[in-house]
């Protein structure tokens, strides 16, 4: 069974090879987040590398493509440092005396609460903003390294243009930052390894555009096997020949330029344990530190920002700082309930070469061990944050404040009790302590899913650090990471339901387009025979066209129940449901005043809805959406389940387990309220039918 991801979305692009044969000239989508972020201006096409290639620089599956990345990175980051860097040369190295000596090139910084200041620089006036590219260089593929000698008469006049002018650019850019989505969940896969190979495990993932359908299979009672379908649909799907380019592409580059506005960002990935986390996450920082430093030194030249790097892990409930030494490091909240990490070295950073040494140090400290299911697991949660500062008041005498913050999270992967049999008892005791953490995080997104007043976030020292990501104007990217095989398709589905749970969470901020996601996903999980499991494209296409989505959106956010309580209007809105598709009409949205989209259908529309044909396809429909939820409600007890088997995990003396059983509980039982509920409903409008259908003979129709 072939994946189909986005590589085959992309009609006309080169077909991206795997993430050792990246296309390295591949200038295709150089401007693209620039143009997301309305910095196309600063679009190049020579001089300097790429924004976002991946130059084969980390090992593991990537390692095939170092020789010629690695050489054209060298040859690359030349010019780009000959133009706006400082000369650099690498951290630990001893030609670095002389520049070690100099505190302003590259400064480790020891942190306390009084110097890291987690809260934000206050708005500044941003005058004598250097625009200079957006002034001179409106059309994509001008290089901004050669900016100077094309400025022509009337391109110097435009740049004396009233500073009002400036600010205007300025406001546009903020306003385009705002339109970036403040959670934003992507999934990838991961291609099946020499292990699950030899084992003859099979890829049950399916991949189109931005859906995944996961193909369980499952044995009734009488032993016949049947498949499962489950379908979730994200922001993005990613397939497994989708090189980390792409995944920047469509994950960190486009937050990249908000961090100048003042925000703070965070990008983590989360999955089992060797699903591919720290294989997608470790390239990344990278990529963004050089996107950021060409912002810096080109459309914010002379702003006075500072990049700083710092790098720390959390292993066992502590925080060790990854750069100096795996020293232990200590967490406080201010007054402000702003997390500072007390004792952390953050480095000043101004060249790309830098702070890939600083990355590759960090990552070489990290914790890892051997798992049952991943020979080099992380065993920590790794936190690589890239902060913007700037001087208060361009006074360079006091210490700078931030300005944004870009996070970079690998979670250490999630076990099952089952997959630890092996493990002997420090992996065990690891694993109970990753898995406290990540059940605390899933206990941050319950919590901020249901809206609940108080967020836990002091459940851990990781949802503690976290917990910037979720609150204020931040803007959040989960990678959640799967793996393909047949063998992991329990693991697979936890983490997509956790996922899946995640994305609700922005709702409120990008609603168009999660009603219409969240109302996909609530097609999951439906049976087919063995004998049928043959996927198709076409076959998907036909899924995704029905009329599902109008139906399911109706049930999660409809919250008045007279919607329902008249038949009559009822019948008129729901006659010929298929010629409504959520995701082109602008009636769909839901009304700010608790009025569906329903409310709001054309009454062209609302007429011939009387034959028993739609009454009995009615019924079939309310019937299927009963079902529906109730298979939801089925999954996420199933989910309870494994969290209580993580939670056994986690029973570690001093954690308070009862708590946690106590709110599972609690869970358990709303949710088969639910069922009852569901099922009352179905009986409740069953009867109306029956009544609407006496009506409807009795009239004559
Ligand atoms: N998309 C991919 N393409 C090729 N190889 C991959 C991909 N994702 C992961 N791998 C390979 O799979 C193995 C496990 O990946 P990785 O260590 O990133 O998993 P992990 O989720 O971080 O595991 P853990 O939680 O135990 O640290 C590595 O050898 C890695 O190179």
């Amino acid at each position: 069974m072939n994946g189909v991801g986005r590589q085959g979305q992309r009609s006309g692009a080169p077909h991206h090879q795997r993430q050792y044969s990246d296309n390295f000239l591949e200038t295709s989508s150089n401007g693209r987040w620039l143009q997301s972020a309305g910095l196309q201006h600063l679009h190049s096409n020579s001089s300097i590398p790429p924004p976002s290639q991946d130059y084969g620089y980390y090992g593991g599956g990537g390692g095939g493509g170092g020789g010629q990345g690695s050489r054209m990175y060298r040859n690359g980051q030349r010019g780009y440092n000959e133009y706006y860097m400082e000369p650099s040369t690498p951290p630990y190295d001893s030609r670095r005396k002389d520049r070690e000596d100099s505190p302003n090139e590259f400064s480790p910084g020891l942190l306390d609460l009084h110097s890291f200041d987690t809260e934000l620089i206050p708005d500044m006036p941003v005058s004598g903003m250097h625009d200079v590219a957006s002034q001179y260089y409106p059309s994509r593929g001008r290089s901004f390294d050669d900016s100077e000698p094309y400025i022509n008469n009337k391109q110097a006049e435009r740049a004396r243009l009233p500073e009002n002018n400036l600010l205007k650019s300025f406001a546009a850019d903020k306003e385009k930052a705002s339109s970036v989505a403040k959670i934003k969940v992507v999934v990838r896969k991961r291609p099946l390894n020499k292990k699950e190979l030899a084992k003859n495990e099979e890829d049950i993932i399916d991949t189109l555009s931005n859906s995944v359908t996961v193909h369980e299979t499952k044995l009734k009672v009488d032993l016949t096997a049947y498949v499962e379908k489950h379908e979730f649909v994200f922001d993005a799907v990613l397939n497994e020949e989708v090189s980390n380019d792409e995944v920047y592409h469509e994950t960190v580059e486009p937050i990249v330029p908000i961090i100048f506005q003042r925000t703070k960002a965070t990008c983590f990935a989360y999955g089992q344990t060797g699903s591919g986390k720290t294989y997608t996450m470790k390239p990344l920082p990278l990529k963004a530190s050089r996107d950021i430093l060409r912002l810096m030194h080109h459309t914010y030249r002379s702003q006075g920002f500072q990049l700083f790097v710092s790098f720390f892990e959390i292993y066992g409930g502590k925080l060790f700082d990854l750069l100096n030494e795996r020293k232990k490091l200590c967490m406080r909240e201010d007054g402000k309930q702003q997390v500072c990490i007390v004792g952390l070295q953050e480095y000043r950073v101004s060249d790309v070469e830098t702070i890939k040494e600083l990355i590759e140090k960090g990552s070489a400290t990290r914790s890892t061990g051997t798992t049952g299911a991943n020979e080099e697991s992380s065993r920590s949660h790794a936190i690589l944050q890239l902060a913007i500062k700037r001087a208060v008041d361009g006074n360079v005498s006091k210490p700078p404040r931030l300005v944004g913050k870009l996070s970079f999270i690998d979670l250490a992967g999630s076990e099952r009790g089952a997959d630890t049999t092996d493990n002997d008892k420090q992996t065990r005791m690891e694993g109970a302590e990753i898995n406290k953490s990540l059940l605390a995080l899933k206990e941050c997104i319950r919590a901020l899913d249901n809206d609940q007043g108080h967020i836990p976030f002091r459940g851990s020292k990781l949802t503690e650090v976290l917990r910037d990501s979720f609150v204020g104007d931040s803007r959040t990217v989960m990678i959640s990471c799967i793996s393909p095989s047949s063998g992991s398709c329990e693991h697979t589905l936890n983490t997509l339901r956790y996922a899946d749970r995640v994305k609700s969470l922005s709702k409120g901020n990008n609603s168009k387009k999660d009603i219409l996601a969240s109302t996909l996903n609530l097609k999951e999980s439906t049976n087919v025979p063995l004998s049928s499991f043959l996927p198709t494209a076409s076959a998907f296409e036909d899924d995704m066209n029905d009329t599902w989505p109008v139906q399911v959106e109706k049930e999660e956010y409809d919250q008045s129940e007279e919607v329902y309580d008249d038949p009559k209007t009822s019948w008129k809105r729901t006659g010929k449901l298929q010629q409504y598709n959520v995701s082109t009409s602008e009636d769909n949205v839901r009304k700010p005043n608790g009025q569906s989209k329903w409310m709001g259908m054309p009454k062209s529309h609302s007429r011939n809805s009387n034959s028993d044909d739609d009454l009995n396809a009615l019924l079939q429909e309310e019937e299927d959406l009963v079902n529906a939820h109730r298979k939801q409600v089925e999954d996420t007890m199933n989910i309870v389940k494994e969290e209580m088997n993580l939670l056994v995990e986690a029973d570690q003396p001093g954690n308070q387990l009862d708590d946690y059983v106590t709110r599972l509980n609690a869970i358990l039982s709303q949710k088969a309220a639910g069922i009852l509920q569901l099922q009352n409903r179905l009986a409740n409008f069953q009867k109306r039918l029956k009544e609407h259908n006496v009506l409807v003979s009795s009239s004559g129709y």
